[in-house]
C-alpha cells in the first residue's frame, strides 16, 4: 500500500504544564492531524504503562471464561453494558449502511460506563447512564476503573486542546460534557479454537463506522487488524510502543460543520495458517452530557460553510446510532456518514 502513516503528537505540554509556546505548537500539530487524518497517536500522555497491563489482563480473565459464563453477564440492547457475544452487533448500521450479505461482527465486548450514581444531583436522560454489571473475576473492577480514570483524564485533556486548535474560547466543547455519557468498550477479535477460515470476503471483526461521540482514546494491542479510510482507501493503522490512539467521533465533525472529520475505521484481523489471529482493544467513548444539544458552532458556519447539520441531542444522536449496532435499525440519520462509506472502496 501507500505511505500512511497515523500523525504522533507529543500532548506533555498539556499534561504538565508546558509553556503557552509550547501548548500552541501541539495545538498546531492537533488541528493539522485533525483536518488532514482524524486519527492520532498521542504519546506524552502520562497513563502509567501498568494500567495498560492491568486493563489488557483484566480483559484477557474475561474472555477465557466460558461462553455460558459470559453470558450472564449480557444486558438488554437499549442498555450499552456488559457482554456483547459475538455476531451480535452490526457497527456499519449505526453509520447508515445496509449490508445484506455479510455476517454479523464477530467482535466480542464488554462494555462498562458513567451511570446515574456518579452525578448526584443531575437531572439525567437515565437511558444512558445504566449501571454496571461486573462479573465475578478477582480485581476486574479494579483495573478496570483504573484504565477508565486515565482515559476519562485524557479525553478531556484532547477537548482542552481540541478547544485552542480550532480556536475556540475555553469551555466551547467541555461546557458540552460536564456528566458525560461514556463507555469503555472492550473488544476481544477472536473466533472458537480450530475455527478454519477459508474466505475472508465476509469475515470482519468490526463493520465500518465513525465513533458516535466528541472523542475516543483507544487502546489496541499491536496486532494488525485496524483500518482506517484515507484517500479512498483502508489503510492499516497499529500504535507505536506506549502510544495510545485517539480519534474524533461524529459529534465533533457537526460541531466543526466538517472542519475536522470523524474517520471511518474497521477491523479486520489477520489470517494467519487458516485461522484469525487473536486482537485485542479498548475504546473509551466520551460522548457529552445526554440533554446537551450540539450543532455547528458558530465559528464554522458562514457565507461559504453553510450548516451541514441540524440541531440535535446527544441523547437523540447516540440513541440512533446504539438502535443501528445493537439493535439492527438502520439509521437513517446517518446520511452523511453513509455516503462516505459508499465512496470507498470495500
Ligand atoms: O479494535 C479496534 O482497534 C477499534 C475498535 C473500535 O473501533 C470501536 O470499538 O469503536
Ligand atoms: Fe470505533
Amino acid at each position: 500500500m501507500s505511505t500512511f502513516h497515523v500523525p504522533a503528537v507529543d500532548i506533555s505540554a498539556y499534561v504538565q504544564g508546558g509553556t503557552p509556546e509550547e501548548k500552541a505548537a501541539v495545538a498546531a500539530a492537533i488541528d493539522t492531524a485533525c483536518r488532514e487524518v482524524g486519527f492520532i497517536q498521542i504519546l506524552g500522555h502520562g497513563v502509567a504503562p501498568e494500567l495498560a497491563d492491568g486493563l489488557a489482563s483484566a480483559m484477557d480473565d474475561f474472555f477465557a471464561l466460558p461462553t455460558a459464563e459470559k453470558s450472564r453477564w449480557r444486558r438488554p440492547a437499549a442498555e450499552n453494558r456488559g457482554y456483547t457475544p459475538p455476531k451480535s452487533e452490526t457497527l456499519a448500521l449505526s453509520a447508515g449502511v445496509q449490508s445484506e450479505t455479510r455476517m454479523k461482527d464477530f467482535f466480542e465486548a464488554f462494555n462498562v460506563g458513567s451511570s446515574v450514581s456518579d452525578h448526584p444531583g443531575a437531572e439525567l436522560v437515565e437511558a444512558h447512564y445504566a449501571a454496571n454489571t461486573w462479573p465475578e473475576v478477582p480485581d476486574f473492577q479494579a483495573r478496570i476503573d483504573a484504565w477508565r480514570a486515565e482515559a476519562a483524564r485524557v479525553a478531556r485533556t484532547m477537548v482542552t486542546v481540541f478547544e485552542d486548535a480550532l480556536g475556540l474560547e475555553r469551555g466551547a466543547i467541555s461546557r458540552l460534557a460536564t456528566h458525560p455519557i461514556e463507555v469503555l468498550r472492550m473488544n476481544n477479535y477472536a473466533l472458537p479454537e480450530g475455527t478454519r477460515v477459508e474466505v475472508d470476503e465476509d469475515m470482519i471483526g468490526m463493520g465500518e463506522h465513525t465513533d458516535y461521540g466528541i472523542v475516543t482514546i483507544l487502546w489496541a494491542d499491536r496486532v494488525k487488524g485496524l483500518q482506517v479510510l484515507h484517500g479512498g482507501e483502508w489503510h492499516d493503522v497499529s500504535p507505536a510502543e506506549g502510544a495510545l490512539l485517539i480519534n474524533l467521533g461524529d459529534l465533533t465533525t457537526r460541531l466543526t460543520n466538517e472542519q475536522w472529520l470523524s474517520t471511518l475505521h474497521r477491523v479486520k484481523p489477520p489470517i494467519v495458517e487458516g485461522t484469525i489471529q487473536r486482537r485485542r482493544s479498548a475504546a473509551y467513548f466520551f460522548d457529552g452530557d445526554a440533554e446537551a444539544t450540539v450543532g455547528p458552532l458558530p465559528a464554522f458556519v458562514d457565507d461559504e460553510h453553510p450548516r451541514l447539520y441540524r440541531d440535535v441531542t446527544v441523547d437523540e444522536h447516540i440513541a440512533a446510532k446504539l438502535a443501528g449496532s445493537r439493535a439492527g435499525v438502520l439509521n437513517a440519520a446517518a446520511g452523511r456518514e453513509a455516503a462516505r462509506v459508499l465512496t470507498a472502496g470495500r
